[in-house]
């Protein structure tokens, strides 16, 4: 597991999540990943990926998640940057890096850490109506901004 230190700010858990996209070029649907554990967790969305691992970077990381838990290769588009330098905070322990994907080998499946994925309209209200991580809501405000862009 890898943590980060900036300046005197905390040691925080690197944690990195696939906004995945139908489409880079012109996003329409997200990827949405219910979550079956721990159980205060368990049954909640996420975006896809996990703890970045020592000696490797967040984007190897993430990619190694989405390969484990969807069986998935991505192509990695722009971070959705979040106000830390490590991205977007989920707690006291940890924060996530969020960046923009889009499958370019296999077809998703929850394989490992998920009982449901689901493909959300960007637009519209549905989206917002899932049962997300509560730290995940402004993360995925700003994925709908940027994918509006
Ligand atoms: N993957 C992911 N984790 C999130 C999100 N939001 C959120 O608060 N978290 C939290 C849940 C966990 O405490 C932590 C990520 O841990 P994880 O359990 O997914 O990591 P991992 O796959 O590396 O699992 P492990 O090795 O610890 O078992 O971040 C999210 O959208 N995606």
């Amino acid at each position: 597991m890898q943590t980060q230190t900036h300046g005197a700010g905390p040691r925080l858990v690197q944690v990195v999540g696939g906004a995945i996209v139908d489409s880079l070029e012109r996003p329409t649907m997200l990827l949405a990943a219910r979550r079956t554990a721990p159980p205060a967790f368990a049954g909640l969305w996420e975006f896809p990926g996990g703890k970045v691992e020592d000696g490797e970077s967040a984007e190897d990381g993430l990619r190694r998640e989405l390969d484990e838990e969807l069986g998935i290769a991505v192509a990695l588009g722009p971070e959705v940057p979040g106000p830390l330098p490590q991205g977007w905070p989920l707690n006291d322990r940890a924060a996530m890096r969020v960046w923009l994907a889009e499958v370019r080998a296999g077809v998703p499946e929850p394989l490992q850490d998920h009982d449901q994925l689901r493909w959300v309209s960007l637009d519209g209200d549905a989206l917002a109506e899932l049962a997300w991580i509560p730290a995940d809501f402004p993360i995925v405000d700003a994925v709908r901004r940027q994918a509006a862009r």
